[in-house]
């Protein structure tokens, strides 16, 4: 399999990816898989912040969240540790972050959108070995493709998906010690629960993988059980 691995803004210098996976493991995509193992039935990751409180008031009933701190009309905020203590059965999350739905919006005319971080990996590497992706672009949402907790996984699947006995502990090593995972545990981000950093290095926590596409002219996630 080839892969490569691009930030979001050097998606303007390259064809539209066959598949493309966005990875964003602090803490839009670990935040997304909690939403789906709380129950949520999809995620509408929205193009701004104005867009997600449209889509809110327009469907009182969907969950808004959106990154940094609290504010009027949106829900609660991009924090897993926050999530996971929120009943979202049934439920329509809309999610506005500034790397990760970024990111997937970006790329949203591929063929197949996968959304990942560490504790969806091998389930992503599962559905990639499964449709038999031999070109794979790796969307590494934070610091213009720098963020090493994103390059760490992004590797980390890309290497998983061809070598099945990949030992995740070098990559979750960088993870930890990423200028993201610093920020969180210091307390220099917003919206964040202690647990957050813990959460977001937790590798393989749910089973599925997480698979973006439009409907209607939203880009719409939801999760897919891979076998
Ligand atoms: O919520 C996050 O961790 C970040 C935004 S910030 O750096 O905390 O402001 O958003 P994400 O798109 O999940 O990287
Ligand atoms: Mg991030």
């Amino acid at each position: 399999m080839d892969s490569r691995f691009l930030g979001i803004h050097e998606l303007v210098e390259v064809d539209v990816p066959s598949v493309a996976v966005v990875v964003d493991v602090m803490r839009a995509f670990t935040v997304a898989a909690w939403a789906f193992g709380q129950g949520a039935e999809k995620i509408v990751l929205a193009e701004s912040l104005g867009e997600a409180l449209a889509l809110k008031a327009r469907h009182p009933d969907w969950v808004a969240v959106k990154d940094g701190p609290p504010a009027p009309g949106f829900d609660t905020v991009n924090s897993p540790g926050l999530v996971r203590s929120i009943d979202l059965g049934g439920r329509t999350v809309v999610q506005k972050t500034t790397a990760g739905t970024v990111g997937a919006l970006a790329v949203k005319e591929a063929s197949l959108v996968l959304c990942a971080s560490f504790v969806v990996a091998e389930a992503t590497a599962r559905l990639l070995r499964t449709r038999g992706c031999d070109g794979v672009t790796f969307v590494v949402t934070g610091e213009d493709g720098q963020a090493d907790e994103d390059l760490a996984c992004a590797q980390y699947i890309a290497r998983r998906t061809t070598e099945v006995g990949t030992d995740a502990a070098e990559f979750l090593r960088r993870a930890g010690a990423s200028r993201a995972a610093g920020e969180l545990a210091e307390g220099v981000r917003q919206g964040v629960h202690p647990d957050d950093v813990a959460l977001c290095l937790e590798l393989d926590r749910f089973p599925f993988a997480m698979v973006a596409a439009v409907e209607d002219s939203l880009l719409v996630l939801r999760s897919c059980a891979v076998a």
